[in-house]
């Protein structure tokens, strides 16, 4: 069986497949925000994304993603914490069953309904998959979701939801700004740590932004209406598919803001 969110197949059990779940940078993880440590040498964030790189939304059976075209530089991180430049692959969200619950990171025990996680390969490896086994492969940034106003951009996505119900299902979905994704501020957080999900690896470099983009519980009913089965399977929601936070073990984490 595979891995999955369910008491049988969930977080507690991919330690069975995957050992370097107990390793020493695993991620998510609960953000202290007096214990963290404000690093002037800290650079903002250099986000660039060009809409014209969007090609296709998809239901993986664990999230929905949006998939970019990385074969150039059109959608890029540059600076915040890492060196040289790393491009968009694909976003993805996770959640709860419930507005109290949802997020990956916490923020003193604090845990958002939602969390946007943006998947970005470090240039100076060939591509994503070698990328995402090394140490500093991978950085993505973490944008958490409260409950407030309806969200326009989120909205583009969910009307695409219809076509993506069911696990393995997948439509075009073009010219969409992931900017327009992002809060107002992008003060963040930053520590090492790695995939939330199997494989689990340790090669993430993680900008967790302070601000939260907001919404609506009408929309957030929506993302729950996903499917973590396939088509002609007995109907399980997609919901709860979030790792809880993990051991800090000696990391620190360090914010781009007093
Ligand atoms: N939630 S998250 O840490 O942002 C995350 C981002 C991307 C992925 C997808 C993935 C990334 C890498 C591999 N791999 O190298 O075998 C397989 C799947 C998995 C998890
Ligand atoms: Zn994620």
């Amino acid at each position: 069986m595979s891995w999955g969110y369910a008491k049988n197949n969930g977080p507690d059990k991919w330690a069975d497949n995957f050992p370097i779940a107990n390793g020493p940078r695993q991620s998510p993880i609960d953000i202290v925000s007096g214990a963290s440590s404000y690093d002037k040498g800290l650079k903002p964030l250099s986000l660039k994304y060009d809409p014209s790189t969007c090609l296709e939304i998809l239901n993986n059976g664990h999230s929905f993603q949006v998939t970019f075209a990385d074969d150039t530089d059109s959608s890029t991180l540059k600076d915040g914490p890492i060196s040289g430049t790393y491009r968009l692959k694909q976003f993805h969200f996770h959640w709860g069953a419930s507005d109290d619950k949802g997020s990956e990171h916490t923020v003193n025990g604090t845990k958002y309904p939602a969390e946007l996680h943006l998947v970005h390969w470090n240039t100076k490896y060939a591509s994503f998959g070698e990328a995402a086994s090394k140490p500093d492969g991978l950085a993505v940034v973490g944008v958490f979701l409260k409950i407030g106003g309806q969200n326009a951009s989120l909205q583009k996505i969910i009307d695409a939801f219809n076509a993506i119900k069911a696990k393995g299902q997948q439509t075009t979905f073009a010219g969409f700004d992931p900017s327009t994704l992002l809060p107002g501020c992008l003060d963040y957080w930053t520590y090492d740590g790695s995939l939330t999900t199997p494989p689990l690896l340790e090669s993430v470099t993680w900008i967790v932004c302070k601000e939260p983009i907001s919404v609506s519980a009408d929309q957030m009913a929506k993302f729950r209406s996903l499917l973590f089965s396939a088509k002609g399977e007995a109907e399980c929601c997609m919901v709860d598919n979030y790792r809880p936070p993990q051991p800090l073990k000696g990391r620190s984490v360090r914010a781009s803001f007093q």
